[in-house]
């Protein structure tokens, strides 16, 4: 084709090759534009989705609180944005083919109009056809090359946040030559432990010391905000301490692989965890993969005292228990905690006891299962009940970051104020 346009008109061919590269630029221009708002855009719906995956579980608590008007109206306004992003994106699209085309014709037409006045009729009918024909078909790749641009430019800022999260980096990173334990007696020493959540934030472990012998409940108390849950997750390895070490029978936490640490080590959280999926499934959580043991799965079941309401269930341990277990009451949500951790039968265990009132028949099954959950291995418990503190070998108070022993007498001698600082009810 080019040749054939270099034929008929050496001069307006070389007019056609300067229009090329200025309509290069505008598509790089249009494609800059279409990448902003497709970030834009990609912005808008994550900042939805974000907000329905917050409130959809909380849907109860919005009722509650009468606050579905306000949530329409939050839902509303993130989806209105979302949809003016996706139309400004949907407009850019369409448009710029349309304006690379116009621009492409338009300067075309006024070049050979320009050409043909000056040629000055040495240039005849069948010619400019020619010529037309052959830089129209020309034109086509060479849009189809600002298309690809165009899709590229679309793409990059989806391609940015992938990115984004690839140079994310872990907070604990696993050595190469960590150890794996198959055993854990359950020794634990908290040595010198300094922890802050950034270096601009302020200390929120401040040297601690503690050292619990294998087979011993430690309970802590103090005010919220003390550190408790940070110690917690500092245990579990999900932050590493600023300075000082953690040990387990003798290891250092760093060196040994964190499946292992975590297999022996369990939390029972008062945010109790179910998914959507069987009783035996969630009991079972830690073998999902690798085939569920069904007389552990019951035997758990059983010491959790979880077992006769499982039992009551459509398809007993087979029953669905729907999202976050929304088919069962919040004391058989602890039970059927109680019974995963009783499964996976840790060495270490932690309890961020739960404050949620129970009634009694609940309570006191849950406590009982408790009892036998923390029989014969190492428990650090988060105690907010001055009944479980009073079932701990010893007590610690931790504040501002620094730990404190209690004895008991003080605490059931304590007056009711002092109690309530410690984060205690009775
Ligand atoms: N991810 C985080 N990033 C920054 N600061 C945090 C983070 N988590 C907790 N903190 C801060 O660390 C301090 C200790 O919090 P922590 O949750 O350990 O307290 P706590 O004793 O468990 O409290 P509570 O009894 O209320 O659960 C608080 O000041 C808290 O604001």
């Amino acid at each position: 084709m080019a040749m054939q346009m270099l034929t008929i008109s050496p001069a307006l061919s070389l007019i056609s090759a300067v229009i090329i590269p200025c309509v290069a630029l505008v598509i790089a221009f249009l494609g800059e534009r279409l990448r902003k708002i497709s970030k834009k855009a990609n912005l808008s719906i994550a900042a939805l989705s974000a907000y329905l995956n917050e409130v959809l579980p909380a849907i109860v608590f919005v009722k509650a609180n009468n606050a579905e008007a306000c949530e329409i109206a939050r839902f509303k306004r993130l989806a209105r944005v979302d949809l003016s992003e996706r139309l400004k994106k949907r407009k850019m699209k369409a448009l710029i083919p349309q304006i690379i085309q116009s621009i492409y014709m338009g300067a075309l037409f006024i070049f050979c109009a320009g050409s043909l006045l000056l040629s000055k009729g040495s240039f005849d009918g069948c010619s400019m056809v020619s010529f037309v024909t052959s830089l129209v078909l020309i034109i086509e790749p060479i849009q189809d090359v600002g298309k690809a641009y165009n899709e590229l430019k679309q793409g990059e800022p989806a391609i940015e946040r992938l990115f984004e999260l690839g140079r994310f980096k872990a907070k604990v990173m696993e050595k190469p030559d960590a150890i794996h334990l198959d055993n854990m007696a359950g020794e634990l020493k908290f040595c010198h432990v300094s922890f802050r959540y950034s270096d601009k934030m302020p200390l929120v472990l401040d040297r601690l010391d503690l050292h619990i012998k294998a087979g011993e409940t430690v309970a802590l108390v103090g005010p919220s905000g003390g550190g408790k849950t940070t110690l917690v997750k500092l245990l579990l390895r999900l932050y590493d301490p600023s300075s000082g070490c953690i040990c387990v029978d003798n290891y250092n936490i760093q060196n040994i692989q964190l499946k292992s640490l975590r297999r022996h080590v369990c939390l029972v959280s008062q945010d109790i965890t179910l998914f959507s999926g069987t009783v035996a499934e969630n009991i079972g959580y830690r073998d999902l993969m690798n085939g569920i043991d069904m007389d552990r799965v019951e035997l758990a079941g059983q010491l959790a005292n979880a077992d006769e309401f499982i039992k009551k269930l459509p398809e007993g341990y087979n029953t669905n228990i729907g999202p976050r277990g929304s088919v069962l009451s919040g004391g058989q949500k602890q039970r059927l905690a109680i019974a995963r951790a009783v499964y996976q039968d840790p060495s270490i265990l932690i309890l961020d006891e739960a404050t949620s009132a129970l009634d009694s028949r609940s309570e006191l099954l849950v406590r009982q299962a408790l009892q036998r959950l923390m029989e014969t291995r190492t428990v650090l418990v988060i105690a907010h009940c001055l009944e479980t503190v009073l079932m701990a070998n010893r007590i610690f108070t931790l504040n501002d970051g620094r730990l404190q022993e209690l004895t008991r007498s003080s605490l059931l001698g304590g007056h009711l104020n002092s109690l309530e600082s410690e984060g205690l009810v009775i």
